[in-house]
């Protein structure tokens, strides 16, 4: 069958492990890809034409290394057919979605589907920060057994109080592992949680969370109001000799600030997945054995990369099959379009 006529799928990164239910599409829609391979690359072609007659993309967050940010620019020059951008991932800070909306673009983000993973790789940083395992894990594989001099003994989980910032999906799940190490679980949110919702943890405020956590969770999105939420003067409001655990994006943490932490013992250690520009890493970070460090691999398993691929074709194909996809980010919610 020809492609005359049909709308364009527009792919913005790399899809893994559902090729075949991308390449599906092509029954509703030409599926297209850019040639270029950075952002002024990117911005030519989308000007050239070559995207006209699209009305939904995919994109990945690996496709900012070519299109960089969707933002105010790059929104303008998306063809004016473009109606649906479906990221594929949870955290979409990399989408100005007021640019988006301002354009009639509704953006769908995937929640729900990386919970687990997430909250999987979170529960294994706050254990391996709490017992302080990289000092070690480096040692032995240096020959060292468990390092010289013996590192110091490290902090059981149960018993102690994780202050969870952010009680969405990740961070419930994380409240329900958490309760299996015996963790006695708070949280700090925009907005207290139904008993139901909350399943048990004690809602506290922003500075008592600070001020009471044994752990630090950081499982919040990433926005204007998020950006540096912790930074020296919450470190300085911390427990002397607490966790901090991040696998929200690094830029809710002031890295600099982290380091100074770190550095001055204020904070007893660290367990981050993510990094205010990834994939640099704050030199402190990299060179402090006790931090266990992560290079962005929360939802890195097969069962939830696929799952996450599928999901957001399906928003691509809801898009183009009923104009309006399966889930649409908060902002957006009961905005006309
Ligand atoms: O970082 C991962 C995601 O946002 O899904």
């Amino acid at each position: 069958m020809g492609s005359v006529g049909k709308p364009k799928a527009l792919l913005l990164g790399e899809i893994d492990h559902q090729k075949k239910t991308w390449e599906a599409l092509s029954s509703i829609a030409e599926l297209v890809a850019p040639k270029a391979t950075n952002r002024a690359e990117f911005i030519a072609e989308c000007k050239s034409g070559a995207f006209d007659g699209t009305v939904a993309a995919y994109r990945t967050f690996n496709s900012v290394a070519v299109t960089g940010m969707v933002d105010e620019e790059l929104v303008s020059v998306l063809p004016a057919s473009l109606k649906f951008i479906a990221h594929n991932g949870a955290g979409y800070d990399q989408v100005d979605v007021a640019a988006c909306t301002a354009r009639g673009i509704r953006v769908a983000n995937v929640p729900a589907l990386v919970d687990d993973a997430t909250a999987d790789a979170n529960m294994f940083l706050i254990l391996g920060a709490l017992r302080g395992f990289n000092v070690s894990m480096q040692a032995l594989r240096a020959g060292q057994w468990r390092g010289s001099p013996v590192p110091p003994l490290g902090h059981d989980p149960e018993g102690k109080v994780l202050g969870i910032l952010g009680m969405g999906g990740i961070g419930r799940n994380l409240k329900k592992k958490a309760d299996a190490f015996g963790m006695k679980v708070i949280y700090h949110n925009r907005r207290k949680l139904s008993e139901e919702l909350a399943g048990g943890a004690e809602y506290v405020s922003f500075d008592e969370l600070l001020s009471a956590s044994d752990v630090v969770s950081l499982n919040l999105p990433l926005n204007k109001n998020t950006r540096h939420i912790i930074s020296d003067a919450e470190f300085a409001k911390m427990k002397k000799g607490a966790v901090l655990v991040n696998t929200a994006r690094g830029a809710v943490v002031d890295e600099a600030a982290l380091v100074r932490a770190l550095d001055e013992g204020r904070i007893w250690s660290a367990g981050l997945d993510v990094y205010e520009e990834e994939p640099k890493i704050h030199p402190g970070l990299v060179a402090n054995p006790h931090v266990m460090l992560l290079p962005h691999m929360g939802t890195w398993t097969f069962e939830t990369q696929s799952a996450m691929e599928e999901w957001t074709i399906g928003n691509v194909r809801a898009a183009i099959e009923s104009g309006k996809m399966n889930c649409i980010v908060p902002e957006q919610e009961g905005v006309e379009f």
